[in-house]
């Protein structure tokens, strides 16, 4: 309501900033249990490790333009925001190609014989494998340009009065960006856009790095995600495991039409009803 009219915005009419600083400080809490943990262990000199966290703790700034020293609350905050921005984002993304998946038995194939062909039975997917595998990274592409977790990237705020594109934008406007419609423009998707085509980045350069403004589920610029290196790997190292290790299938009846396809926005936009899959072991 306060967005609607910022005059209410001190009255907090839906409690929306009082349930938010509560939550925010058990989360704070449970972030600040790791560092504290981890703090103690190397002031005991106990196994020497070499995380983010590490460099943390260890990061020596020269004081003007950058902290001397990383503050324990600074430290409890970029652990929290790693975990906040990487986990619920990139399971979801992994519900939604499954889901994709699931529904798209000839798919479905094409990556499983993929991975049998480039990497066999007798070993597992290693972060190596993910260049030689096209199908999968088009499988992962495929899922982010029609389930972006976070559909309208972070908000932003215009820095000065601007006009763009035949619009007066006042200083201060809050702005989104709709990385889902994008996704779905039929103007840029020409080839049945709400359809699952893994194949049509094959032989395609799009990706989603930041540089081709048509599939930004990363966002652009340089706010974009921090954690793209980490999301890339982990996307292709799940999803290809859960394909090359199991078979899989729907619950019960459920087919592709039954299916719910409903997806809710909170944290990241995921399936409203949780997929149920049933793996079986490969037998290789
Ligand atoms: C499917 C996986 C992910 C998606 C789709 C995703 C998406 C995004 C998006 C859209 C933004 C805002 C960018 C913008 O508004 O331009 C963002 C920011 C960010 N992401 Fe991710 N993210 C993912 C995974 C991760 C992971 C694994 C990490 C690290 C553990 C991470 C860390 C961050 C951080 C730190 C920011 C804030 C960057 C800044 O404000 O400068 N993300 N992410």
């Amino acid at each position: 309501m306060a967005d609607y009219f910022p005059w209410l915005r001190w009255l907090d009419p839906q409690g929306v900033k009082r349930k938010m600083k509560r939550d925010l400080g058990k989360a704070i809490q449970i972030a600040s249990k790791f560092v504290k943990e981890r703090m103690e262990e190397r002031g005991v000199g106990g196994e020497k490790t070499t995380d983010f966290l590490d460099v943390l703790l260890e990061f020596e700034g020269n004081g003007i333009a950058e902290p001397d020293k990383i503050s324990e609350h600074d430290a409890n905050i970029f652990i929290l925001e790693l975990f906040m921005a990487g986990s619920e984002t990139t399971s979801s993304t992994t519900e939604w190609a499954m889901t994709e998946l699931l529904s798209n038995p000839e798919t479905l194939m094409k990556a499983k014989a993929e991975l049998t062909q480039v990497i066999g039975p007798n070993r597992k997917i290693e972060e190596s494998d993910i260049d030689n595998l096209p199908y999968l990274q088009g499988i992962i592409k495929e899922t982010l340009r029609l389930h972006p977790p976070i559909p309208f990237l972070v908000p932003r705020k215009a820095m000065d009065d601007t006009k763009f594109m035949g619009y007066f934008i006042p200083k201060d406007t809050q702005g989104f960006v709709n990385a889902y419609a994008i996704g779905r423009d039929p103007d840029v998707w020409v080839d049945e856009p709400n359809s699952f085509k893994p194949e049509r980045f094959i032989g395609s350069k799009i990706d989603y790095k930041g540089q081709h403004y048509e599939l930004i589920p990363f966002g652009a610029g340089r706010r974009m995600c921090a954690g793209v290196p980490l999301a890339h790997r982990m996307l292709h190292l799940t999803l290809g495991i859960l394909l090359h290790q199991f078979d899989w299938s729907l619950d019960g009846n459920v087919t592709r039409d039954t299916m719910d396809w409903k997806d809710k926005l909170g944290i990241t936009m995921r399936k409203s009803v949780p997929l149920l899959a049933v793996p079986k072991k490969c037998l290789v």
